[in-house]
């Protein structure tokens, strides 16, 4: 992810000016390769395991930040955001799965969240190294664009260290080596209970020919809230402050270095308030999290709007302090995202399919991320141009819909074990429980087995 806000933010510094929206494609082309490697990763985490899927990232990534890095044509710049991009799609696949599969139910949440706190931190260093690289001139974009090595290094030393899921390697036929596995995850000798639940979904997983194609047959109401949420976590309008903040700033009047610092600030602010997440997402429970933050982004986004419109007519810069109180908006903006749409729009996919389509429908929720990213990112210069501010009342309208998807249909999913999901969760919620194939329907499985 953080390459993505290194590359947008160097557009307007050592670029020369003619390749700034080329550099700002650029920069998109990363979502593209998130969006087409996803399902090339999604295969390797189901046939090779979760952790060369993780390696694949790594290497995919080191490629990338070698050619952008070193890039001497634009040719090269593109290649290489593809190549981050493939790494964007193989981690994204990997890691939340990884985590689901591994916590215990009980801290599940939690552990999930440190996927996006994560994210948060890749994007908060990148911020601060680019506020001190754009000072050092003609090559700071390079060493910004390096930078990218370093948590690609860590996660292909990581993945070395790290046990395979003991899910996966039942999956692939290694019953000894997951019995193991699992007994050193958990510190006991004794999980003879958790192996057989973990046997007894692989065994049911195997029954399914094709799992992309049983998503929509079997387990309509677990991908629509899957592919929803995604949609959501991206149309709340986050990459517009992610990725436009230094640019909102300067247009409100900031010269270059304070639009940047604040830049730091509300990624400051969005690392923190995720670690909220990490925490009280098995206390408080998904659905709590989201609807509080809808209410909070609301505000703040209609009132960034009624600011903005206010006094950007008139003139074209700001009178003070309306633009400390519009950064103080925005840090409360990032802040209810940070603890909510964030980090869940991650957890809640990984965590309600059944093993046989997990891969499969993570993969799905990954490829709308990426496609909406990457929409978001490519429109919203020209969407901007043309509704001005208005854009933040599109974005309020956004979040008046997904917070009421959440309470209609979103069903908690708090301290319920992975595999235990459509028992416990779908067969017992109102609506969604209408839209689950019957117990004697057996038209999902293979022939042999039905
Ligand atoms: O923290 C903000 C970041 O989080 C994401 O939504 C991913 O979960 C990114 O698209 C965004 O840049």
């Amino acid at each position: 992810m953080a390459p993505q806000i290194v590359a947008v933010n160097n557009g307007g510094g050592d670029y020369p000016a003619k390749l700034t929206k080329q550099v700002v494609f650029c920069s998109l082309i990363a979502a593209f390769g998130g969006l087409m490697f996803g399902i090339v990763a999604s295969k390797c985490c189901q046939k090779f395991g979760r952790k060369p899927a993780m390696q694949m990232a790594a290497f995919f990534f080191l490629v990338g930040v070698a050619l952008n890095s070193f890039a001497v044509n634009i040719n090269m710049l593109i290649v290489g955001r593809l190549c981050l991009g493939a790494g964007v799609g193989f981690g994204n696949q990997a890691v939340p799965l990884f985590i689901s599969e591994i916590a215990p139910a009980k801290y599940g949440g939690g552990l999930n969240v440190c996927f996006q706190l994560l994210i948060t931190v890749g994007i908060l260093i990148a911020n601060i190294l680019n506020f001190f690289t754009s000072k050092i001139h003609p090559y700071g974009w390079r060493i910004s664009l390096g930078g990218a090595a370093v948590p690609a290094i860590f996660l292909g030393l990581g993945s070395l260290l790290i046990v395979e899921t003991p899910t996966s390697l039942i999956e692939r036929g290694k019953e000894e080596q997951g019995l193991r596995a699992l007994q050193k995850i958990r510190g006991v000798e004794d999980v003879h209970k958790e192996y057989q639940e973990i046997q007894h979904a692989v065994e049911m997983a195997k029954k399914v020919e094709r799992p992309f194609k049983n998503l929509w047959r079997s387990n309509k109401p677990q991908l629509l809230c899957g592919i929803v949420l995604q949609i959501c976590q991206q149309f709340t309008g986050i990459n517009v402050i992610m990725f436009y903040a230094p640019v909102l700033f300067q247009t409100m009047g900031f010269g270059g270095d304070a639009s940047l610092i604040s830049a730091a600030i509300a990624g400051t602010i969005n690392s923190g308030a995720t670690l909220v997440a990490v925490f009280g997402v098995d206390k408080f429970g998904r659905r709590k999290l989201l609807i509080q933050a809808a209410c909070q982004m609301l505000i703040t986004q209609c009132m960034t709007r009624a600011i903005l419109s206010t006094y950007l007519k008139s003139s074209n810069a700001i009178p003070m302090p309306w633009p400390y109180i519009v950064v103080v908006l925005i840090c409360l903006f990032v802040m209810g995202f940070a603890w909510s749409w964030g980090p869940l729009g991650w957890l809640i996919p990984s965590e309600i399919f059944p093993l046989e389509t997990r891969s499969a429908g993570f993969c799905v929720a990954v490829f709308t991320n990426m496609l909406c990213t990457f929409i978001i990112g490519q429109f919203f210069l020209s969407t901007l141009c043309y509704m001005r501010s208005g854009i933040f009342f599109f974005f309020a309208a956004c979040i008046v819909i997904m917070g009421s998807l959440a309470v209609l249909f979103l069903p908690e999913t708090k301290g319920v074990p992975i595999d235990e999901m459509n028992e416990k969760v779908w067969k017992k919620h109102y609506f969604w429980k209408h839209y689950l194939p019957r117990d004697d329907d057996s038209s999902h499985v293979t022939k042999e087995c039905a």
